[in-house]
């Protein structure tokens, strides 16, 4: 027993005497020796152990995109057999309530054999340590896989074994694959624990284009570009152009625009990426938030007229204009300005098109760009051209055919008598789907389906109503419009003859005094000439 504890107090000093060595040779060894000392050191090591490793980072050197290996991976350690000896594994989506899908937590290692030859996978993490105090703690982690191989089988394992991992892990991503639904983090928040651009969701709307009521005829057509679009990698690499697709949806509130965006993402399996501009400082970030979205994606910008102010450098010279007058501290002034001017998107029109046309736009591929809106006149025509918003989809007021769907939606109902005159009623009167499918909804449990096509014709029946009253309101306003205008015409054509009149009697009386003064020189003249006596008297 002495003897053991002899032994183990040795090797400690051992230890502390390598340890202290080793740190005078860091500290005190020119960089130039070091280095010499490493490799060779490194190979002398590389006699004794004999295996190869292998890392696959996150993020690669290019920083900007998640690799597509490590994610790969991820998922097929996470799939694969050995993994259910790993004792620490992270779960992350859930698939349906049903299957979960795992990885290997960090600093965990599995081993597997491929084609009878032994590799060992380690999760690693490596954390960088920001010199300054934040609250938040590790500020920048950057996660990798390492593989662990004999040297031995070098050739199998970097072609044959990387491959089938690669392609297998692509594989169980797309079965368990759960739509996501990406919203932007703010531009101000993108550094620390928050340095992700996007944060998401898992996308459950049940939206699909069995669901969506619109002129049929129009529905087939949007679903052929689509699949068209979706086998089309070859043709668009054939043609030169960027595997993207943009579509512009427009038309009045409650048409259905935002059910199209979910019924595309359901039906092409698209995550969607919801690009709320407000929170995007610039066009810079604009394009990283770009870069960072994936493959087979649907980019929405919503309400694109709401969204980019191109009016506000005028408004805030107006505001400026109008704060002049006020006596206002010059310096708490220009804080405030600046508070604003920061808390501002700076993102422009040419940002805008840039990004979704640009040359960055062509990084990855199989992008959908859905832009909305509700005044597709007030958009920029250079914003909507073909090229960047390839296809225009006008969402209107529901016909009928939007109506069966609708009906056969809500109601379980194909066709039914009253069917007749909710098609004249619809042909007459503007409604949206969003209405009509709110008319179709039943009020209780208990309300049958024909109750409800009843109260759609009440509805229907009440806005035909109050569209005639409108009608006619606005008919007699424009009468007593005309009419008003019609006496002010009259009004002033009186007051113009007047004037004219009196002008004329002025000037005949003008005249006339010009007369009687001619005719009273004249008749001076002739006393004076002639002598004529007047009353008997001479003059
Ligand atoms: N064409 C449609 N087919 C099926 N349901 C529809 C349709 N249009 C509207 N709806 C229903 O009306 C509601 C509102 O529709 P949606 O949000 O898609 O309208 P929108 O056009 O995006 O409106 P906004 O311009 O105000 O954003 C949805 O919940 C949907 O159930
Ligand atoms: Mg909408």
């Amino acid at each position: 027993m002495a003897a053991m504890g002899e032994l183990w107090s040795q090797v400690g000093s051992i230890m502390a005497s390598l340890m202290f060595v080793y740190a005078l040779f860091k500290q005190y060894f020119p960089y130039q020796i070091r280095g010499y000392l490493e490799r060779y050191s490194n190979k002398l090591v590389n006699l004794v152990y004999p295996y190869i490793q292998i890392t696959f980072h996150e993020y690669s050197d290019e920083r900007f995109k998640r690799s597509e290996v490590y994610g790969a991976i991820r998922t097929y350690l996470g799939a694969c057999p050995s993994s259910s000896k790993a004792k620490r594994l992270k779960a992350h989506d859930i698939k349906d309530n049903k299957s979960l899908v795992l990885s290997m937590d960090d600093n965990e290692e599995i081993t597997e054999e491929f084609q009878g030859v032994k590799v060992w996978w380690t999760s690693c993490k490596h954390v960088t340590k920001s010199t300054s105090f934040s609250y938040y703690p590790a500020s920048d982690e950057k996660r990798y896989y390492k593989l662990t191989f004999h040297k031995s089988h070098r050739d199998l394992i970097t072609s044959t074994y990387l491959n089938h991992v690669v392609q297998e892990g692509k594989a169980i991503a797309v079965q368990k694959r759960q739509l996501k639904l990406y919203t932007n983090n703010s531009s101000d928040n993108w550094y620390g624990y928050k340095s992700s651009k996007w944060s998401h969701v898992v996308f459950e709307h049940p939206a699909s284009f069995n669901t969506l009521a619109m002129d049929p005829k129009k529905k087939q057509e949007i679903l052929n570009d689509l699949d068209k679009f979706k086998q089309g990698k070859q043709y668009y690499a054939k043609i030169g152009k960027a595997w993207k697709r943009g579509y512009l949806l427009y038309g009045p509130p409650g048409t259905g625009k935002s059910t199209m965006i979910a019924a595309l993402a359901n039906y092409l399996e698209y995550d969607i990426y919801d690009v709320e501009l407000t929170a995007v400082k610039d066009n810079t970030s604009l394009r990283k938030l770009l870069i960072d979205t994936t493959n087979k994606s649907i980019i929405v910008i919503e309400d694109i007229d709401c969204s980019l102010d191109l009016t506000g450098q005028r408004k805030k010279e107006k505001k400026k204009d109008e704060e002049d007058g006020e006596n206002k501290d010059p310096m708490k002034e220009r804080a405030e300005e600046e508070k604003e001017e920061s808390k501002k998107s700076k993102v422009t029109l040419s940002g805008l098109l840039n990004f979704i046309d640009g040359i960055w736009s062509a990084c990855g591929g199989e992008r959908i760009i859905v832009f909305t809106t509700n005044h597709v006149e007030k958009l920029d025509p250079a914003l909507i051209r073909r090229g960047r918003m390839d296809k225009h989809i006008e969402l209107s007021y529901c016909c009928f055919e939007a109506f069966k769907v609708l009906a056969s939606n809500y109601l379980d109902i194909e066709s039914h008598p009253l069917f007749a005159r909710i098609k004249c009623l619809l042909e007459e009167i503007d409604m949206t789907p969003a209405d009509v499918a709110e008319n179709l909804m039943p009020n209780s449990v208990t309300e049958d389906g024909e109750t409800c096509l009843k109260n759609l014709i009440e509805a229907l029946e009440v806005a035909k109503e109050d569209a005639r009253k409108k009608a006619e309101e606005e008919e007699a306003k424009l009468k007593a419009e005309e009419e008003e205008a019609k006496l002010k015409a009259e009004e002033e054509k009186a007051k113009l003859k007047e004037k004219k009149e009196e002008k004329e009697e002025k000037e005949s009386e003008e005249s006339a005094k010009e007369v009687v003064k001619c005719n009273g020189t004249m008749v001076v003249k002739e006393v004076k000439e002639n002598g004529v006596k007047e009353n008997g008297v001479t003059t």
